[in-house]
């Protein structure tokens, strides 16, 4: 007996999750003898729906969200004893970690492709007692993320983040960071630190071009400085996924990170506010085998 849950955040991007449900439930009927929806009503929803679904041993877990969404289901899903395969219909703003498995950001299409069943193994980072798949990021214009309404976010999409970001920018302010990573420590005065998972931040698909969502690392950036005419150069650098090579960036590939400051910061896991600083963070290796299109990668 083949078991699925649908999570469903009815709140999330363009709110068009309740529209699509129907669709979502008639395909994975095709190849499941039970398909459970899951509404979620508040934060933690979605975790306490994906820990339920490995309890009872379901096959399939399905986000139907925001990132904020998958990143609830991972929370419910990493370390189980039992993992379901997960697919993710994006729904959100930006959807980092569909545009990393080239899931299609049309949610249509992304039903579409489950009866395939074909996986990709992901990474899953693990930051103290929580969970992440994309990015962990701490710094003035990671702060700015939380001044994103939803209002903007429906208007806007991405482009809000990046008008938050740059108002962020004319308030920066550097701060103090002591990182512990794989080859070594690394201490000094930065604007921003980005740890990425995937080659998708924010919308942007190459902050890291080479990051591979099972690389088994996260991709660490330090902003050093921010100056004219070093700040406009930065953005040509990041639309050609060349940021590493700015001479005020520091890139560090590391399986594992210790991070602490002597400021007070907080850490924004995944878009959403964190926990204050000290924090490590590693990677769960290939953890989650998660629904992609087919004849692209590797099937498991
Ligand atoms: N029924 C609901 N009404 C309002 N908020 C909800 C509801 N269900 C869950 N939430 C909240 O929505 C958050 C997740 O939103 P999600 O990330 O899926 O959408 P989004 O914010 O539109 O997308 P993005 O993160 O890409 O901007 C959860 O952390 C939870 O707090």
């Amino acid at each position: 007996m083949r078991k699925a849950m649908i999570i469903v955040n009815p709140s999330s991007g363009k709110e068009q999750a309740m529209d699509l449900l129907p669709e979502a439930e008639r395909i994975l009927q095709t190849f499941h003898d039970e398909v459970l929806v899951c509404e979620t009503a508040k934060e933690g929803d979605a975790e306490a729906f994906a820990r339920n679904a490995c309890e009872l041993h379901y096959d399939t877990v399905i986000s139907m969200g925001g990132d904020g969404t998958v990143n609830e289901a991972i929370n419910g899903l990493a370390e189980q004893e039992h993992r379901p395969h997960f697919g993710i219909i994006p729904l959100g703003t930006v959807n980092d970690f569909a545009r990393a498995l080239q899931i299609p950001l049309d949610p249509l299409e992304a039903i579409q492709i489950l009866p395939t069943e074909n996986f990709r193994k992901a990474d899953i980072g693990k930051i103290n007692n929580h969970y992440f798949m994309n990015v962990l990021a701490v710094g003035a214009i990671a702060e700015a993320s939380y001044n994103v309404s939803t209002e903007q976010k429906t208007k806007l999409g991405p482009l809000a983040y990046f008008v938050e970001g740059m108002k962020a920018l004319a308030t920066k302010t550097p701060f103090s960071l002591k990182i512990s990573h794989d080859e070594g420590t690394w201490e000094g005065t930065a604007f921003l630190m980005v740890a990425s998972m995937t080659n998708s931040v924010g919308g942007f698909e190459k902050l890291a071009p080479q990051a591979e969502v099972d690389d088994g690392r996260l991709h660490l950036f330090l902003v050093k400085k921010i100056s004219l005419p070093g700040t406009l150069n930065l953005f040509p650098k990041l639309y050609k996924g060349e940021l590493q090579e700015h001479s005020d960036v520091v890139y560090i590939q590391s399986s594992s990170l210790a991070v602490s400051s002597s400021e007070k910061m907080v850490v924004n896991i995944d878009g959403d506010e964190g926990e204050p600083l000290p924090f490590t963070a590693s990677v769960l290796s290939r953890h989650l085998s998660i629904y992609v299109p087919p004849n692209e990668n590797e099937k498991v």
